[in-house]
């Protein structure tokens, strides 16, 4: 057996010294962000560990560049590598619109059942933000990532696939809402018992684990009643089977006491959440939602603490160990090599990867060096457009300024 391969037995992830973890590079803003991120995370870990500890990045290919050497744009081999060697991570991946192939961002996560999809969501002081408190925001997303609308399972109107599923929805099952019937395409939304319990047991484990106050379950289950209503039902359910929930203040809401700590379940439709992180966003803590709804709420909070630039994220499979760690946003192609953009969002994908992988002290390391390089006002574009007397970086200028406030006495002294 290979020595440096990270290991996954009885749900417990064992890192040898110098793992092998393989990365993909990216469409778009990729490599830029890229080439930041592994500067700012080899720094860290070097400042952290010295020789003790220590990375070894191995390549592997999706999206243009795998296209480009292997006709193919999400190879066996890469899915293969990712199952072999359990962590990576990856830059985003272009998603035509419309019609083309299918996301690889989406296939990755369902060829490798990486089931929940973790975003952190928090502030950072000095960030410019359109809200007046955004230290209100903190709140850890788990987004379900292999069911909903995103399963793909949909038909082009005026195929003769669709006309079979129109024929059999309207001839044998009575359907008689589909308003044009001549021009539809038709979309499916599975939602299962099993995917719903898995990534709303992940949500309250985390939230127990990490004292947070609550789980709250984001739906559309007035209008989905079935798909929606049932992941709300299904959650509440489970955290009264799994995690002995009481009936809080006569219910729906549940509460769990675990050693002395509180921890409510709650639930909120989905429209009303989304004013309600603007006006009262110290409410909500941990939330557990469905695919399409976390996808939405990710990119709404991001902007609330500052934007798509300083939001990171995870793909998890708790049961396997597998995981892929990738910023929220995509691949920006108007920014494409100009070394513009913000790598903020990968380097903090790389700080839960270093989390995850138990190198906390690594970790502590870049998010302060990122905390202070910010509040130098030393920004990319992004930032310095919203603040006053910033000074504007590169992309590579400021993974270096990163590593640079990374030996800080401040930031060295506190750890
Ligand atoms: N996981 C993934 O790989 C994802 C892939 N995608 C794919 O990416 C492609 C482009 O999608 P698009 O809708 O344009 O969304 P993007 O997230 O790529 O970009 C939208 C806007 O967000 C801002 N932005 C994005 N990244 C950064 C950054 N690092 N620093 C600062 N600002 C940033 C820019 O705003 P501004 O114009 O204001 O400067 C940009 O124009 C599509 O093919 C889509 O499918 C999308 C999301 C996730
Ligand atoms: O795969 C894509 O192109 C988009 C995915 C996305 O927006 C997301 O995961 O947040
Ligand atoms: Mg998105």
């Amino acid at each position: 057996m290979n020595e440096n391969k990270i290991t996954f037995e009885n749900g417990k992830l064992y890192v040898p010294s110098h793992p092998v973890i393989p990365f993909i590079e990216g469409d778009g803003i990729g490599p830029d962000i890229w080439r930041a991120t592994k500067q700012v995370m080899d720094a860290a870990i070097e400042k952290a560990y010295g020789e003790s500890k220590k990375i070894e990045w191995k390549e592997i290919y999706a999206g243009e560049k795998a296209y480009e050497k292997t006709g193919e744009w999400l190879p066996e081999d890469t899915l293969n590598n990712i199952r072999e060697y359990l962590v990576a991570i990856k830059g985003p991946l272009t998603t035509p619109i419309g019609g083309g192939m299918r996301s690889l961002n989406v296939a990755l996560r369902q060829q490798l059942d990486l089931y929940a999809c973790v975003r952190p969501v928090r502030w950072y002081i000095g960030v410019p933000s359109p809200v007046k408190h955004p230290e209100k925001v903190d709140m850890v997303i788990y987004r379900e990532n292999t069911e909903d609308i995103y399963a793909g399972i949909e038909w082009m109107s005026g195929t003769p696939e669709l006309e079979r599923v129109k024929n059999f929805l309207i001839n044998e099952m009575g359907v008689t809402a589909i308003r044009f019937p001549d021009t539809v395409s038709i979309g499916i939304k599975p939602v299962s018992k099993e995917g719903s319990e898995r990534l709303v047991r992940a949500a309250i484990k985390f939230a127990l684990d990490t004292e947070k106050k609550s789980v709250t379950i984001v739906h559309k289950g007035n209008i989905m009643k079935f798909t929606e209503g049932k992941f709300k039902e299904w959650g509440y359910q489970l955290a009264k089977d799994e995690f002995g929930a009481k009936d809080f203040e006569g219910g729906p809401w549940q509460i769990i006491e675990k050693d002395g700590h509180k921890l409510i379940i709650k639930d909120v439709i989905a429209d009303a959440f989304l004013q309600q992180i603007i006006l009262r966003p110290s409410q909500y803590d941990v939330i557990a939602t469905l695919n399409l709804n976390g996808d939405y709420i990710s990119d709404a909070l991001a902007a609330i603490v500052g934007g798509i630039g300083i939001a990171p994220g995870a793909n998890i499979n708790y049961t396997t160990g597998v995981s892929i760690f990738e910023a929220t946003h995509g691949t920006a192609p108007k920014y494409k090599d100009q070394d513009k953009v913000n790598p903020s969002s990968e380097i903090l994908s790389g700080v839960m990867m270093l989390e995850y992988l138990g190198w906390q002290e690594a970790a502590d390391l870049i998010v302060k060096a990122i905390e202070r390089t910010i509040t130098n006002k030393t920004v990319t574009y992004d930032f310095a457009r919203l603040m006053d007397g910033a000074t504007l970086l590169k992309c590579s200028e400021f993974g270096q300024a990163v590593v640079k406030n990374m030996s800080h006495p401040s930031i060295l002294t506190t750890r």
